[in-house]
Parts: structure tokens; C-alpha cells; sequence
């Protein structure tokens, strides 16, 4: 494409374009680290440096033309827009030949339960038959190929580069999480969502958003970016709406589009879960849907994983798979790496590696395991550095209120002390609670699990999937279920 052609796709420049010799665009990047010649350099201000300040090194890599919002010196021409973030999400879609228009795109946001519900609605649609995309925490996914991932929604560029590819895979449904921080930062604008799904919405990220009133409307632009009321393909956008949760029945207003609305408590809702019966290895409910009732049997595990089933099948739903199918699916569902993961041994005692992060997550992970735990509940726990402090003491509350033996330990400290953030979390436990520090991970998890007995179920919090613990701004081999997979096998030979 060339430079003339993808500049012109701007809409606004807040003053003339200079006359410059025409290019083919090789890349367009926001990223000194990633200039070739042949590249436009866009300067982001971002929230540790402004990109602004590394234009020289941009030319000097080979960019051939800058887009800026403030004045820049520089030798190679410099077009000016009002919001240079805007203008790398219009420049991007443009660039990469809007992907999102060619697949169904299935977004979904809220606080907990986006990596399950796009696992869910990945399988779901893969079969159906359908090649799918996955981008979210773990790794963008194109058919079974599998490509890393520095955040939970990739930024701009990463993001129509990936959805790129997946045209070319000939992937024709993708399901990606949308954070909240990514929606407010413009990460997914141009992204032609087909279906929105809403999961729930309860604290994270106070470190980012301040305040939960800032937080909701970060997770409505969701809803507001769907838009026109028919997609690409000619179908009708719908959003998929919790309406347990207070914030599902007030996103309804920030849409224009169709609602599909799912509850266990909310008689209201289209497609509903009811008599839910929770064991070890799967949970039992009846699922009615627009009132026609079918019994499940499904292998994930806890209410809020109906929760996250009732949101994938609707996005099943929307798109016109049939209930015998979706059904299906669900119930050949096995669960996602790190999610109430269980691992148990012959010692009788069993370990579960979950990746809740946050107070809702946490509750919802013990509660669980109260139900069907034949003994005592461990918990390790800690909280991760440079993330939202005032989550700490709430996480800690929480753990103590609701297992038996609590092991207060480090999670991804990063660049703050270790011991400084388990004082904040200790800070939360109410008098008269025992529990133990112990800041090594690796400790912490081998003493649980020591000193758990036949029939305790040991729960291993915060880390889920992840392979690293990230100590300073080093990351690190470290992985949940190997360790306790380790310190169970010790405990078998004795
Ligand atoms: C606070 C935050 O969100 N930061 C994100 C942001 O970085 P930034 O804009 O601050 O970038 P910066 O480092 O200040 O650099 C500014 C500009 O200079 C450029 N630069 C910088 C250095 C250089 O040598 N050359 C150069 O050109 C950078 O490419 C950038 O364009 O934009 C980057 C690209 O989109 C993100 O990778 C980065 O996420 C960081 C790694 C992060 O930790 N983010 C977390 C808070 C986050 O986004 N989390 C959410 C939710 C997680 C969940 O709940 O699952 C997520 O979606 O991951
Ligand atoms: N629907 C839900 N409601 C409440 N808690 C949930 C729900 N689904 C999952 N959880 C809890 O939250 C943890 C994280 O789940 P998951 O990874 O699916 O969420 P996420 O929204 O992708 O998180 P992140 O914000 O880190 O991307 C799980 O391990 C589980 O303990
Ligand atoms: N992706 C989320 C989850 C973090 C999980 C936890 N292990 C931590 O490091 O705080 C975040 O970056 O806030
Ligand atoms: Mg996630």
C-alpha cells in the first residue's frame, strides 16, 4: 500500500499534509524497536515514556514519515492529528485491510471469566467446523498454532496484524477478551465486533481505573462499539448480557443492538441455569432455554462456571448453532489450564491451581471447593506487585473467612518488595484468624501441601496457567501445578 493512500485514510490532520515523495508502507508501527525502511513511525504518548522523544531514533531506523500530535523536528515529513492513538487504530485497520469486516468477531469483557468463555466459544465454533482465532491471557491462538502474548488484549497493531493472519488462515470465527484497560487505551477500535459478551463485573484494576464507576464505563465502550445494528456478514449484532449482575441490565442502555440475556437468579433471562448440583468433577444443572429445559452434565466445575457456560452458549446461540449442538460441546468441555485445575495423588490429599486474582474470583474459587471438600480447605495466596493495591487486604479477608489454613505468600512481586505487599495483604485479616507468611512461593506451596491431610483439598491461588514468576522485571520459571505436583509426590512416599 502506498503512503499517499493509507495517510488519506485519516480523517482528520490538524494541519496540511506536507509534499512528500510517495513509498510502499512496509509497516506501520507505534515501536522505535521494530522500524525497517519502508516504515511510518507513529508517536504514542504512553504511560512510562512519550514516544515523541525516540522520532530520532525512528528516522534513523528508516522511518520515512512520523504521524505526531505535537510539534516534532525532524527530517522526514511529519503529518499532525489530533490524537495519535486514534490515528494507529485507523491507520492499522487501513494497513492490515480490515480483517475484523471478513471474520465474526465474538468480544468479550468483564471482570472475571474471559479466558473460560473464549475458550468456550472457540470450542463451540471449532466444532461446528469452523476455523477459529483465539487472542486473550494465555496466547493468540490461530487454528492450533499457538504465538505469545504481552497483554490479555493485544495492542493495536499486534491486534489487526494477528487478526490479519487469521484471514489468511481462513479463520472464520475468532473470540477474543477485551480488558477493560485495552478498551479505554483505544486498543480494539476499528474492530468490527459481530457479537459482545458481558460475564460479570466486581473489583480489579483500581490501580488503572481509580474508581469502579470509571472501571464500568471502561467495560460499556464494549457494548457502545457495537455499533450498527447489522454486522458485515448481514446478521444482526446481538451483545449477551449477565442480567444476575446489576451492571448486565444497565449495559442494555449502551447498546443499540439486539440483547441476549442470561441469569441463574434472574427469571427474566432468555437462557437461564437452574438446579445446579456441584461436585469435585463436574456440576450438574437444568438449562432452559427461552423455556425449553435439557439437563446438563458438564465437566467444569463451580456456579460460576455455569455462569460462563450460559455466556458461551449464548454466543453459540446468536450465531444459529442449534441447542443439541451447543449442548454437546459444553459438555465435552474440559476446562482450561489453571482454572480449578485439579490434581489429585495417593496421598488422599489433593492440590487445585486456580488463577483467581481478584476478591470475586477468590470467594468463588473457595466457595466451590467448600462444597464439595470431604475436609479442611487450604488456601496459598498472594497478590501481584504493581497491579491495584487495595484488592490486597479484601484477597486476605476473604482467604481466612472462607478455608480453613491460609498460606500468605508472593505471587508476581514484580518491581515492588515482596514483604511490603504481603503487609498490605496481612492488613486485611480481622482478628482472631490464624495464618501463616510464608513469602517463597515454592515453600509456601510444599508446607500447605506437607502438612495437609487424606482428604484436604489444597487450593493454590493467583497464578493459574501462568509458567513465570516475575521478580523485579525478571521472569522467572515457575509453575503452579509442577510444584504441587512435586510436593505431592514427596508426600506419596512417605
Ligand atoms: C500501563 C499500560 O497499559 N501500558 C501498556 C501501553 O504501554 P505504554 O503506552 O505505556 O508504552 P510506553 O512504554 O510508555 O511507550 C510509549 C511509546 O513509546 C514507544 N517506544 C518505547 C521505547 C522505545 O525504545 N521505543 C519506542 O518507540 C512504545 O512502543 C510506545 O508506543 O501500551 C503497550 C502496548 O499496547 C502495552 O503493552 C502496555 O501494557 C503493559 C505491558 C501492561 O502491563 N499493561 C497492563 C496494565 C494491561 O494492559 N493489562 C490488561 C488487563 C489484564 C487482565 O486483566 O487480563 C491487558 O489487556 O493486558
Ligand atoms: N464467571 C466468573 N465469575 C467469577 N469468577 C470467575 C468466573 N470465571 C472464572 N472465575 C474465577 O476467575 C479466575 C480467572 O478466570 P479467567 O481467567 O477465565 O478470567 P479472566 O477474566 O480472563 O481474567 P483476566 O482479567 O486475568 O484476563 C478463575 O480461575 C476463577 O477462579
Ligand atoms: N492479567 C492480570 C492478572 C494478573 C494475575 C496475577 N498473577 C498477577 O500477577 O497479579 C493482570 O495483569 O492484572
Ligand atoms: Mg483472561
Amino acid at each position: 500500500m502506498l503512503a499517499s493512500q493509507l495517510i488519506n485514510t485519516l480523517r482528520f490532520k490538524t494541519r496540511p499534509v506536507p509534499d512528500f515523495a510517495d513509498f510502499t508502507v512496509n509497516l506501520v508501527t507505534q515501536d522505535t524497536r521494530e522500524i525497517e525502511p519502508g516504515s511510518i513511525f507513529v508517536a504514542i504518548k504512553g504511560f512510562s515514556v512519550d514516544g515523541h522523544k525516540f522520532v530520532p531514533t525512528a528516522v534513523a531506523n528508516g522511518a520515512q514519515l512520523i504521524v505526531a500530535q505535537e510539534p516534532v523536528t525532524t527530517t522526514v515529513p511529519v503529518i499532525y492529528v489530533n490524537d495519535t492513538r486514534r490515528a494507529l487504530a485507523e491507520l492499522g485497520d487501513a494497513f492490515y485491510g480490515r480483517p475484523s469486516h471478513q471474520m465474526q468477531v465474538v468480544g468479550v469483557t468483564g471482570t472475571n471469566g474471559k479466558t473460560t468463555v473464549t475458550h468456550m466459544i472457540d470450542a463451540i465454533f471449532r466444532h461446528h467446523g469452523e476455523q477459529t482465532g483465539l487472542i486473550g491471557t494465555m496466547y493468540r491462538r490461530i487454528g492450533q498454532k499457538k504465538f505469545p502474548t504481552a497483554n490479555t488484549t493485544p495492542d493495536v497493531l499486534t491486534l489487526q496484524k494477528t487478526l490479519k493472519q487469521m484471514v489468511d488462515s481462513h479463520v472464520t470465527t475468532v473470540a477474543m477478551e477485551v480488558s477493560s484497560i485495552a478498551l479505554i487505551q483505544g486498543r480494539v477500535w476499528g474492530i468490527d465486533f459481530d457479537t459482545a459478551v458481558f460475564t460479570n463485573f466486581t473489583q480489579d484494576h483500581l490501580d488503572y481505573h481509580k474508581t469502579m464507576a470509571e472501571y464500568a464505563h471502561a467495560k460499556s465502550l464494549l457494548f457502545a462499539q457495537l455499533g450498527n445494528t447489522y454486522g458485515s456478514n448481514g446478521r444482526p449484532k446481538v451483545a449477551v448480557m449477565n442480567i444476575d449482575d446489576p451492571m448486565g441490565e444497565k449495559f442494555q442502555a449502551d447498546t443499540a443492538v439486539e440483547v441476549l440475556t442470561y441469569g441463574i437468579k434472574n427469571h427474566r433471562a432468555m437462557v437461564r441455569a437452574q438446579n445446579v448440583k456441584i461436585h469435585e468433577r463436574g456440576t450438574d444443572f437444568d438449562l432452559i432455554v427461552f423455556g425449553e429445559k435439557h439437563h446438563l452434565t458438564v465437566k467444569t466445575v463451580g456456579l460460576f462456571n455455569v455462569y460462563n457456560l450460559l455466556a458461551a452458549f449464548g454466543a453459540g446461540y446468536v450465531a444459529g448453532i442449534s441447542t443439541a449442538e451447543l449442548i454437546a460441546t459444553l459438555e465435552a468441555f474440559p476446562g482450561v489450564k489453571g482454572r480449578l485445575q485439579l490434581i489429585t495423588s495417593a496421598s488422599g490429599v489433593s492440590a487445585i491451581v486456580d488463577y483467581s486474582h481478584t476478591p470475586d474470583g477468590l470467594l468463588n474459587a473457595l466457595t466451590t471447593i467448600n462444597d464439595f471438600a470431604p475436609r479442611d480447605v487450604y488456601c496459598v495466596i498472594g497478590c501481584g506487585g504493581d497491579r491495584d493495591r487495595s484488592k490486597r487486604p479484601k484477597m486476605a479477608k476473604i482467604a481466612v473467612e472462607n478455608s480453613d489454613h491460609v498460606f500468605f505468600t508472593s505471587d508476581n512481586p514484580r518491581t515492588e518488595d515482596p514483604e511490603a505487599i504481603l503487609d498490605e495483604v496481612v492488613a486485611g485479616v480481622p482478628a482472631g484468624y490464624h495464618y501463616d507468611r510464608i513469602t517463597d512461593r515454592r515453600a509456601a506451596i510444599q508446607t500447605a501441601i506437607h502438612q495437609a491431610q487424606a482428604g484436604d483439598i489444597v487450593l493454590i491461588a493467583g497464578k493459574g496457567h501462568e509458567d513465570y514468576q516475575i521478580i523485579g522485571k525478571t521472569k522467572h520459571h515457575f509453575d503452579d501445578v509442577e510444584e504441587a505436583t512435586k510436593a505431592l509426590e514427596i508426600k506419596e512416599k512417605k
